[in-house]
């Protein structure tokens, strides 16, 4: 073990302060995209400055498009759906908001691409996106394995305007779909059909809200078939401001309501587009007290944390935290349609197992799908591998904390700069918060 790979959370007992939420990765990087994609020049505000991003405006700047900050403004020069660079090889590292919406963009560009990630990604399934576009006449390669990243993508022949996709492992498929259908100029509307169950569909509604930011209307025709009219082109809104990331608030909600709070949190909206506001709304049916300004609130709870039964097929990445508050109840809890959890940043349906069965959990895991966890008595203290995934460092980032019904332990966690992918100054937050 290297020494200084890892920081130690002593056991607390307070939670109390006031903190800023950085920009959301989501919004973050698709506006970086469709801004890039656009009619004009995009000033982003509050955008989340983190590894996922920076890689993205790597990826435009190699792409052609001039991006520059002053002070702490991003102006976005867009060049209306075409890209300057015709043969350019790019790094996306682990970032899936990066080379799913880029796989089908640069599909629809007439050039020669080279997409490659870090070693997690090209375990991470892209078959269902490059099927789909390969079937209407696009031409995507594996250079190395079947269906995964590296890919090979060059000019290809757009033959009907019906795109078919199966949206059961990621909808960043389907994100990446919607985004790019306004680049097809041969045909006047796009039909796009995708399976019943579209996993994670919340983050669709992110990519519709935002692509009408930007004048792109997508016309639902019911859940599972949307249309795109291609005279429909981005326009950029001038200026954009970006919400603050509600998974990345979820841990310092989490924070307050395991130890009491009071915490106000700046930054993220009631009204939010970010499908994981749904946290609000599960907290005060625990009887959470929320109160609501503008651009902040303030929580406190203090009741017992109860156990959940809960479908987690919309909010994969809140499921974690929710996870970390069930182990705080005295009771059995279940969290379903969790699949998606084997192709993320790790496979975190088993390292979540061991990394949970350290601090005294027993984790049943059904079907690769659902999760039943039977929280522990005590919470033991341990050291816990976070296998490059932030979440996983963030996450058990709680159990340090003393709850009126169990208390927290001192836990180590290993490589917590894996957080910079969302959150860089997390782990600083979360010490300035806990006492
Ligand atoms: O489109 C997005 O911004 C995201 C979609 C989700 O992924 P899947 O659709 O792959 O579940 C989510 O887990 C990821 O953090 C961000
Ligand atoms: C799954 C995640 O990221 P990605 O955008 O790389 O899929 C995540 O942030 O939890």
């Amino acid at each position: 073990m290297n020494n200084k790979n890892f920081i130690l959370l002593k056991k607390k007992n307070n939670i109390s302060g006031k903190i800023n939420i950085p920009g959301s990765k989501s919004i973050s990087n698709r506006i970086l995209l469709i801004s890039a994609l656009s009619l004009g020049i995009t000033k982003i505000k509050n955008l989340l400055i983190s590894d996922d991003t920076l890689i993205m405006i790597k990826c435009l700047k190699k792409l052609g498009i001039k991006i520059k900050k002053k002070k702490k403004i991003f102006f976005v020069y867009g060049n209306f759906i075409k890209f300057l660079k015709k043969n350019v090889k790019l790094f996306v590292d682990n970032a899936g908001t990066l080379i799913r919406p880029l796989t089908s963009i640069l599909s629809f560009m007439k050039g020669n691409y080279i997409l490659y990630g870090s070693k997690r990604m090209n375990k991470r399934p892209i078959k269902d996106l490059v099927s789909s576009l390969n079937n209407i006449g696009m031409r995507i390669k594996y250079l190395k394995n079947n269906g995964f990243p590296p890919l090979l993508i060059k000019k290809g022949k757009i033959k009907t305007n019906i795109i078919k996709i199966k949206s059961n492992i990621s909808s960043q498929y389907l994100t990446s779909i919607l985004i790019s259908s306004v680049l097809i100029n041969k045909f006047k509307e796009i039909i796009i059909i995708t399976n019943n169950n579209i996993v994670s569909n919340s983050y669709i509604n992110i990519t519709i809200n935002l692509m009408k930011l930007f004048k792109v209307n997508v016309i639902k025709i019911n859940n599972n078939v949307f249309k795109i009219i291609t005279k429909e082109k981005y326009i950029s809104p001038g200026i954009v401001k970006i919400e603050g990331d509600l998974t990345s608030a979820s841990y310092f909600l989490a924070s307050s309501v395991i130890s009491k709070g009071p915490l106000k949190i700046k930054g993220i909206i009631k009204n939010s587009i970010q499908g994981d506001v749904k946290f609000l709304d599960i907290l005060e049916d625990m009887g959470a007290k929320i109160n609501y300004q503008d651009n902040e609130l303030e929580i406190y709870y203090n009741k017992i944390i109860k156990n959940f039964n809960i479908d987690c097929i919309n909010f994969p990445d809140l499921a974690m935290t929710l996870l970390m508050l069930s182990l705080y109840s005295n009771n059995i809890s279940l969290f379903k349609n969790l699949y998606s959890w084997n192709f993320k940043e790790t496979n975190r349906l088993n390292a979540m197992k061991k990394e949970l069965n350290k601090i005294g959990a027993k984790i049943n895991i059904i079907n690769r799908n659902d999760i039943l966890v039977i929280p522990p008595k005590y919470i033991k203290s341990a050291f816990i591998n976070t296998y490059n995934d932030h979440r996983i460092a963030m996450c058990f980032s709680l159990l340090s904390l003393n709850n009126i019904n169990k208390l927290g332990s001192n836990i180590l966690i290993e490589n917590p700069k894996c957080v910079f992918k969302t959150f860089p100054n997390y782990f600083k937050l979360f010490k300035k918060i806990s006492k």
